[in-house]
Order: C-alpha cells, then sequence, then structure tokens
C-alpha cells in the first residue's frame, strides 16, 4: 500500500503571498523556520526558503501544485478594494474561496488561516469597540465587501473538525506598512493634488489603524493554535493595534511625517456625503462615454467620517495577541520607508 507522506508542519502555502500583506506574512514565516510556497497571480519578488506559484486562484488545478505537502494555508489574495468590478470580485472572492476549499481538501491540508476583514460588519456608520458578535452587514458598502462577507461565511462553514480540515478567519482593520500600496501612496497623491486641505466632520472619530507586522503576528498565532481542541475552530477574530486613534490625527501624522501640510479646514460630514454620492451616480451614468474615477467616493468619505475602530478581546483571549508595534512606532517606520513619496522628492 502506498504510504501518503504526512504534510510536514513547518510547510505552509501563502495564497496572496506576492502581495503587500503576504509577503511580510511570508517573511515571518520564514524567519520562524517554515518553508513557503507563494500562490499568487503575479510574482513580485524572489526570497530563498520560497517556491513561487504563478496562477489564478479560481483554477483548481494551478493551486494543488502550490499545495503538495503543504498542512497549513493562509489565503490573503483579494482583488484591490478600489476596484469597482462587481463580476471581479465575484469570481475571486466567492468562486475563487470555493475552489481554494476544495484544492485545500484534497491536496490533505489541514488548516485554513482566512484573511477576511473588520469590514465585514461595517455599512457606513459608526462602530465603536465592534466585537466580532456584531452582524455581517446587511447594506455592505461596496462589492468588495459584499464578497468578503461570502468569502468568510465560505471559510468557517468549510470547518470540519471530522474530517481534519480546521478554519479560521483573521478580521483585520486599515492596515499599514512599509510596501503598502494603497493607503500612503493615495494619501500622498491626494495631497499633491491639492486636495488633503479638508477634514471631514468634526474630527473626532476614532478608527483602527493597524500595522502589519501585528496583523502577521495574529495570523501565526492563529494558524499555531488551530487544533481539533482549540476554541478558535471555524471563528473569526479581529486583529488591530488596540490603539484608536482619531482618523484625522492619523492622516496629519502620516502627511506631516512626509513634509506635507496637516488638513485644517472642517467641511460637513453629510454635506461631503452627498457629494460623493452624487459624483458615484454621475460616474455609473457617463461611464458608457466617459470613465472618470472620483478621489471621494461615498465609501471613502464613510471611512473618513465616521468612527469604526473594533475590540480584539476575543483575540487576546484564545490567541494570546498582543499587539508587537505600537501605533507611534509602526507610523514612524512606515513613514521613513517612503522616501520617494517625501514632498520635493
Ligand atoms: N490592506 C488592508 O487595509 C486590508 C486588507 N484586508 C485583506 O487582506 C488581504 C491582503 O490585502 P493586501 O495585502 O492589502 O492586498 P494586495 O493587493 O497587496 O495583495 C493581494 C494579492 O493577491 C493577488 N491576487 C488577486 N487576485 C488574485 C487571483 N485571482 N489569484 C491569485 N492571486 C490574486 C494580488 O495580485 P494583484 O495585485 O495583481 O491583483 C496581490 O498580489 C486581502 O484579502 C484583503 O481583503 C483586510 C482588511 C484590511
Ligand atoms: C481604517 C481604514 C479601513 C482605512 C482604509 C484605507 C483607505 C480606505 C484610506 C487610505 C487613504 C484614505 C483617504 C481617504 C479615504 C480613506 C482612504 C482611501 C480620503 C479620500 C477621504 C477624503 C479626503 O479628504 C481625502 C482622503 C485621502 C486619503
Amino acid at each position: 500500500m502506498a504510504t501518503r507522506v504526512r504534510p510536514s508542519n513547518k510547510r505552509c502555502a501563502v495564497i496572496g503571498g506576492s502581495g503587500f500583506l503576504g509577503r511580510h506574512l511570508v517573511e515571518k514565516l520564514l524567519d520562524r523556520g517554515y518553508s513557503v510556497s507563494v500562490f499568487d497571480i503575479r510574482q513580485s519578488y524572489e526570497l530563498s526558503g520560497v517556491t513561487f506559484h504563478q496562477g489564478d486562484l479560481c483554477d483548481k488545478q494551478a493551486l494543488l501544485p502550490a499545495m503538495k505537502d503543504v498542512s497549513l494555508v493562509f489565503h490573503c489574495a483579494s482583488p484591490a478594494p478600489a476596484s469597482d468590478d462587481r463580476g471581479l470580485f465575484e469570481r475571486v472572492n466567492i468562486q475563487g474561496t470555493r475552489t481554494v476549499i476544495q484544492a485545500c481538501i484534497e491536496a490533505g491540508v489541514q488548516k485554513l488561516v482566512l484573511t477576511s476583514s473588520a469590514s465585514v460588519v461595517f455599512e457606513g456608520t459608526d462602530i465603536k469597540n465592534g466585537r466580532e458578535d456584531l452582524p455581517y452587514a446587511k447594506k455592505p458598502i461596496d462589492y468588495y465587501t459584499e464578497t468578503k462577507i461570502e468569502q468568510e461565511k465560505l471559510v468557517l462553514e468549510a470547518c470540519d473538525k471530522e474530517k481534519g480540515f480546521l478554519t479560521v478567519a483573521i478580521r483585520p482593520h486599515g492596515i499599514f506598512g512599509p510596501r503598502d500600496p494603497q493607503l500612503v501612496p493615495i494619501l500622498v497623491d491626494t495631497a499633491r493634488r491639492g486636495k488633503m486641505k479638508f477634514i471631514i466632520g468634526d474630527g473626532t472619530n476614532l478608527v483602527d489603524f493597524t500595522f502589519v507586522e501585528n496583523v502577521v503576528y495574529g495570523h501565526i498565532l492563529a494558524a499555531e493554535r488551530l487544533r481539533s481542541d482549540s476554541p478558535i475552530c471555524g471563528k473569526p477574530y479581529h486583529i488591530t493595534n488596540d490603539e484608536p486613534v482619531r482618523f484625522w490625527d492619523f492622516m496629519s501624522e502620516v502627511l506631516v511625517g512626509l513634509g506635507y501640510a496637516a488638513p485644517r479646514y472642517h467641511l460637513p460630514y453629510t454635506l461631503v456625503y452627498g457629494l460623493a454620492l452624487l459624483l458615484w451616480l454621475l460616474a455609473l451614468i457617463l461611464r458608457p462615454l466617459v470613465s472618470f474615477k472620483p478621489t471621494f467616493t461615498p465609501m471613502r468619505v464613510a471611512l473618513a467620517g465616521t468612527h469604526h475602530y473594533y475590540s480584539c478581546d476575543r483575540a487576546k483571549q484564545d490567541l494570546g495577541y498582543k499587539p508587537v508595534v505600537s501605533l507611534k512606532d509602526g507610523i514612524a517606520r512606515t513613514v521613513q520607508s517612503y522616501p520617494h513619496l517625501r514632498q520635493g522628492a
């Protein structure tokens, strides 16, 4: 009888390992003695100890070689939230995640850790210290969030102790850090276009921004604690810096750190939200004729003008999580890592 090679506990795969979070995760896994196979639609770097598999996660045959002899899979691939391509989100986040689950089961993978998002409960109105038992958003603010909800449900429902397939979801919020392609670049681009003069609302809304290394740490703790007798099977976990900060203070600190002026003038939230909604509708109606992408989308205005911060008590209790990098140090390291985005560079 052919004996099946039992996958090594230290061999894992990272789907989306070429992306911002994925690459930080890969680097930390290597530090901790794992060998890593990366699956991504693109290869963005080379690293010893990493095997790259390039392909679309919707293609099971392409995924399977990346999962060979692997006991643990991290799934942190997604189209960028800034896209408004509903079909792409549905195909990758929903159909693709079904395919990832099937491939894991077929390949004999024992643990799947999904990168979900704290936004799965956000509907554009205040969330203060939100816990994981908040209901999923009934009216998600965009297609990205809508499909992240379905993705999380699929992964958590696939958890099956009898079959030895265990799953858990990490819900980070506002990830920032070196090599982030979104937060700081969007902010600097907006500042360079002279549009970072205004504070939406009174500027006191608190938000979670999470340094990427804390998010990585939460993923690794979850993976290592995921056993059939642990309470974490099939559950979501918020991972944040546990230091909610005023959205506009965070933006100002990054801007000033990079040599730009902090926003100063206040605009009423409802006015800006209404205008963003109008612009969004206009863009939708005119799409067959002209294509333009407004900076102020309703989703961005909601993120900039409401409270949205989450409790990570459950992660502290079940995973032993505690942020490893403070917000202050995270901001300093981030600002330092973007010399090319400095004012005048
Ligand atoms: N950044 C944040 O603030 C937050 C992120 N998250 C979640 O964290 C995860 C990682 O995000 P982040 O690192 O910021 O995102 P990135 O876009 O940097 O990384 C995602 C990676 O997945 C790849 N990818 C996209 N589609 C496919 C596909 N069909 N098959 C294979 N690979 C694919 C991307 O390639 P390409 O770039 O070519 O599309 C990219 O390399 C995502 O699931 C996101 O939803 C959750 C909360 C907050
Ligand atoms: C906490 C969290 C979920 C952060 C998400 C990151 C991005 C959505 C933000 C990064 C830069 C932000 C930004 C704006 C909205 C939210 C971001 C895109 C504005 C467009 C809000 C309105 C402005 O005045 C300009 C801002 C530029 C930066």
